[in-house]
C-alpha cells in the first residue's frame, strides 16, 4: 500500500529535475533479494564477528581523519583539506585499492578571496574489476564544517573522544561525513580480514567540497561517465541520518540549497562610530533590514513568488506522513529546546522535506568579537540559504530573490550600494524507494537492525546526488549510517559506536544483498 502510494506520487512529480525512474514495488527484483537472504547468512556469520573484532582498529583510523580540520569553507585551511585528501588516499592503497587518484578540479571561482585557490581534489580509487560482478560506486565527502572551543563544544572539534560512559564518538565529521566514508574502507577490511571475496566491484567517489556546494564535481562526474566511471550500475551515499535516534532508516529524497550572499558597501573603511556615527549612513543598519525582510519568526518566507513554484501536497501524499513514526517530542529533544514552529509530527515532516525554507547564517565583516568594538562597519555580507524542493526552479528563484533584495533596499533610500550573489546551488532530489538497491538495503538493515527501516526523505541537501543519477544514468540509494540527534553542523558532534559498527555492518549487507539480485 505504502510501496504503491510512494510510487505513484513519484511518478506524479511535475518537475523535469526529478527523475522519473521505472518504479518496481514489489517486483520479481525485491522477491530474489529477499530469497538471498539464507544463503548470505554464512556470509554475514563470519563478516559481522570481524567487524566487532576490528572496532578499534577502525576506531583509530576514524581518530586519524577526525584530526585533520578539513573545512572546506575556511580557505585559510585548504591545505589542510588536500591533507585529508591524501591521508584517505594513503588507507585506500593499504587496503588494496587499485587506480587511486586524486582528480584536481581547477581553481574555485569567486566569490573568493584568493582567485588562484584550488579546489581539493576528488579521491577516485577501484576495488575490483571483475566484468561478472555489479559496479557500486560509492559518494562520500571528507571535508566538514567549521568547528571552534568557543562556540561551545565540551572538547577539542577535531580531537575524536571516545566516550566511554556514553559510548560515543564525538569530534566535527564524525557522523557528517568522515564517519560514513571510512566505514566504507572498514567494510573492505573486514572483508579482507574475514577472506570473504567482496561481492562487487567497488568505486569510490570522495570528494572535500560538499559542505561549500560540491564546486566542480559535477563536470567532473560528466568528463568521467564514460572514463573512470564507465560500468556503474549504482550510487551508494551515506551522508544523512536516521529521522529519530531508535529506527534504522532508507532516504529517497533531498532538499536542494541555494546559497546566497547581500553585500552592502558604504565609507572606504571602517569607521569610528564616534566621530562618523549619525552623519553617514551605515551599510550595517542596511544589511539587518534586508536580512529582516526575508523571513517571519513564524518561518514564513517572504519573498513573492517562491510559493507558487512549490509542488502542491496531494492527499495520497498526505497519506505517507501520517504513517511515519516521529513526534514534536523527539524535534525538541533534538533541538535541545522547545522553540519548535509546528506540534503536529504531519506538519514537521512537511516543512522540514517536501516545503522550502529560508535560514539567516551570519554576517561576514561585521564585529563579531567579545567586548564592546565601536566600529562602523564599512561593508557587511549577510549570508543566507533557501532550501529548496520539486518544483522550484534554481535559476528563477535566484532572480526573484536579487529582485527583492534589490526592492527592500530601494525602499532604504540609503546611498550605499548593495549586491545580492548566489554562492552555490544544489539541486533537489527524488527517488524511488522500491528499486532493486532499496529492496537490497531493506534486507540488509533486516539483517543487522531485525526491524524494516522506515522511508525518509532528507531536509539537508547533499548537491550533487541528482547529478549522478542523471549523468551516469543509475540509481542512487542514501544509507544512513547515523542518528537524528548525532549534531552535525552543530556543537559535540557525534556518532554513536553501535551506528558506526553497525552501519558497516549495514554498508557490507547493502553489497552482497545487491550483487544478488537479477536486476540493477
Ligand atoms: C546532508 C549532508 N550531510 C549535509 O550536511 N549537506 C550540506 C550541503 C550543503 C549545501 N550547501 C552547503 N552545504 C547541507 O545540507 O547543508
Ligand atoms: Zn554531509
Ligand atoms: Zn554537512
Amino acid at each position: 500500500m505504502l510501496a504503491s502510494l510512494i510510487s505513484k506520487l513519484v511518478l506524479s512529480a511535475k518537475s523535469p529535475r526529478v527523475p522519473v525512474s521505472t518504479v518496481s514495488t514489489m517486483s520479481t527484483a525485491s522477491a530474489a533479494i529477499s530469497a538471498a537472504a539464507p544463503s548470505l547468512q554464512p556470509v554475514f556469520d563470519k563478516l559481522f564477528p570481524k567487524v566487532d573484532e576490528l572496532q578499534p582498529q577502525f576506531i583509530d583510523v576514524l581518530k586519524h581523519a577526525v584530526e585533520i580540520p578539513a573545512v572546506s569553507g575556511d580557505e585559510t585551511l585548504r591545505p589542510q583539506v588536500v591533507k585529508k585528501a591524501r591521508y584517505i588516499a594513503s588507507q585506500l592503497e593499504s587496503l588494496g585499492f587499485t587506480d587511486i587518484q586524486l582528480k584536481e578540479l581547477g581553481t574555485q571561482p569567486p566569490p573568493v578571496v584568493d582567485p588562484t585557490l584550488q579546489l581539493p581534489p576528488v579521491v577516485l580509487a577501484r576495488y575490483g574489476s571483475d566484468p561478472a560482478k555489479k559496479t557500486v560506486l560509492v559518494y562520500g565527502h571528507y571535508d566538514v564544517q567549521p568547528a571552534s572551543r568557543d562556540d561551545g563544544w565540551d572538547t577539542e572539534p577535531f580531537e575524536l573522544v571516545v566516550d566511554e560512559q556514553t559510548q560515543q564518538l564525538r569530534g566535527r565529521g564524525s557522523t557528517d561525513d568522515t564517519g560514513p566514508l571510512t566505514g566504507w574502507l572498514h567494510v573492505v577490511r573486514a572483508h579482507r580480514e574475514a577472506g570473504i571475496d567482496l561481492p562487487v566491484n567497488l568505486l569510490t567517489c570522495f570528494e572535500g567540497m560538499e559542505e561549500s556546494g560540491s564546486l566542480g564535481l559535477e563536470q567532473l562526474i560528466e568528463r568521467e561517465a564514460t572514463g573512470y566511471f564507465a560500468g556503474v550500475d549504482a550510487v551508494c551515499i551515506s551522508d544523512n541520518y536516521w529521522l529519530g535516534t531508535r529506527k534504522p532508516v532508507l532516504t529517497y529524497g533531498l532538499r536542494g540549497c541555494n546559497y546566497y550572499q547581500v553585500s552592502v558597501s558604504g565609507p572606504k573603511a571602517d569607521l569610528h562610530s564616534g566621530v562618523f556615527g549619525g552623519i553617514i549612513a551605515e551599510p550595517m543598519v542596511d544589511l539587518v533590514q534586508i536580512l529582516a525582510g526575508l523571513v517571519d519568526s513564524q518561518g514564513r518566507i517572504l519573498i513573492k513568488g517562491i510559493d507558487e513554484m512549490v509542488a502542491p501536497v496531494t492527499e495520497k501524499e498526505r497519506a505517507i506522513y501520517e504513517k511515519i513514526d516521529f513526534s514534536r517530542d523527539e524535534l525538541d529533544e533534538a533541538a535541545g529546546s522547545h522553540t519548535a514552529l509546528y506540534d503536529r509530527k504531519e506538519d514537521i515532516l512537511m516543512h522540514r522535506w517536501r516545503y522550502p525554507s529560508l535560514s539567516v547564517h551570519g554576517v561576514e565583516g561585521a564585529f563579531a568579537g567579545m567586548g564592546a568594538k565601536t566600529v562602523i562597519p564599512a561593508r557587511v555580507s549577510g549570508k543566507f540559504s533557501i532550501r529548496t524542493v520539486p518544483d522550484m526552479d534554481s535559476e528563477k528563484l535566484t532572480k526573484l530573490v536579487v529582485d527583492h533584495c534589490n526592492a527592500a533596499f530601494a525602499k532604504l533610500n540609503s546611498p550605499n550600494t548593495v549586491h545580492t550573489e548566489l554562492i552555490h546551488d544544489g539541486a533537489y532530489w527524488v527517488s524511488d524507494p522500491y528499486n532493486a538497491q532499496f529492496s537490497a538495503a531493506t534486507e540488509a538493515t533486516k539483517v543487522v537492525y531485525g526491524v524494516e527501516p522506515d522511508l525518509t526523505r532528507e531536509g539537508g541537501s547533499i548537491p550533487i546526488t541528482l547529478a549522478f543519477e542523471q549523468l551516469l544514468k543509475t540509481s542512487v540509494l542514501l544509507l544512513p549510517m547515523g542518528r537524528g540527534d548525532d549534531g552535525a553542523h552543530s556543537v559535540n558532534e557525534k556518532l554513536d559506536i553501535s551506528n558506526f559498527i553497525n552501519g558497516i555492518k549495514l554498508m557490507g549487507a547493502y553489497l552482497h544483498f545487491y550483487a544478488a539480485s537479477p536486476e540493477n
